[in-house]
């Protein structure tokens, strides 16, 4: 069934495991990612972002979605990713979603809450959750440019006030991740200290972690064997991951390595198969990337099987 994401958190708040989000934009990765859970029986959070909502059309995805539920019987979440602003969220809420993510932390504090409250009041009015955010991440953040020295982590004090006065369901936080495909410049690294103190001041939210993808150096070669070229790209290690799960992480947000899985299959096999012009036959290896991909993820990195 389509389910919010109550349950799931509660169950991952209390243990050291977290829950994959993984991000969706079509049918390839749609199943990939479902066949990957339902093999794993582990819950399971399908985000689409807005331009992905935009990509797919709402009724496509809804659809598939619901194909998604009819074929495997898995109890998933359909959540609105980085909703900016409440009548997209207002939209998602209507459409059926069953989570939404109002992101407003490029806003001042007061504003981010104004708004998340906003939301939050239509959102439970109609049995659905809702996620938010406070501090910015590094990088690209909502189109615009947060270098490091600006780039705001979350503060623990307000993120207590921040949920008190908000009711908000889950809190995504900034501890040094960022979107996409190039996190670091030097060593990769976590605000440990700081995800503790957030965990301690803010003990049954669930948290959230954006930016959470590896970039695996086997997929980046992959993809530069190929014709890609995506020189230093870098991600978070898995095994920070797995410890963030055990303080207070409930959702693990992860877009990038799909894309590197899926798009490495891709130009693999049209560079090895020039005269192939059936899309079955790199959307199907592409397909499969993205299972054993998430497979991984939800086994070795979340410890997600079988929650
Ligand atoms: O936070 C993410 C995805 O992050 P990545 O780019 O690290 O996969 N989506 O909301
Ligand atoms: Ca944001
Ligand atoms: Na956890
Ligand atoms: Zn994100």
């Amino acid at each position: 069934a389509l389910v919010t994401t109550k349950e799931m958190f509660e169950k991952a708040l209390k243990s050291d495991f977290a829950v994959g989000a993984f991000n969706v934009n079509n049918m390839e990765i749609i199943q990939g990612i479902v066949e990957a859970a339902a093999e794993e029986k582990a819950p399971l959070i399908l985000q689409v972002s807005a331009g992905a909502r935009k990509y797919a059309k709402p009724a496509y995805l809804m659809k598939l979605v619901e194909a998604a539920i009819l074929d495997t019987g898995l109890d998933i979440c359909l959540h609105l990713d980085h909703g900016e602003d409440f009548e997209i969220c207002k939209k998602c809420v209507d459409d059926g979603f069953t989570s939404v993510m109002i992101d407003g932390s490029k806003h001042p504090f007061e504003e981010n809450i104004r708004l998340t409250k906003e939301v939050v009041e239509y959102a439970h009015a109609h049995g659905v959750v809702v996620e938010a955010e406070l501090g910015k991440l590094a990088g690209v953040e909502d189109n615009i440019k947060v270098d490091q020295k600006a780039a705001t982590y979350t503060d623990p004090e307000e993120a207590a006030e921040f949920v008190e006065r908000t009711g908000v369901d889950s809190l995504a936080i900034a501890i040094g991740t960022s979107h996409g495909a190039y996190k670091f410049s030097g060593d990769p690294s976590l605000d440990f200290e700081r995800l503790k103190k957030i965990h301690e001041m803010i003990p049954n939210t669930p948290l959230v972690l954006h930016g959470a993808s590896t970039v695996l150096p086997e997929f980046v070669d992959k993809c530069n064997a190929y014709g890609g070229s995506i020189p230093g790209a870098k991600g978070v290690p898995e095994d920070m991951i797995t410890e963030a799960a055990k303080h207070g992480i409930c959702k693990v947000n992860i877009d990038t390595d799909l894309r590197l899985a899926m798009t490495a299959e891709v130009r693999k096999y049209l560079q090895e198969n020039p005269s192939d012009f059936d899309p079955r036959k790199y959307l199907g290896p592409a397909r499969d990337a993205i299972k054993a991909m998430v497979q991984h993820k939800i086994k070795n990195v979340l410890k997600a099987s079988g929650q």
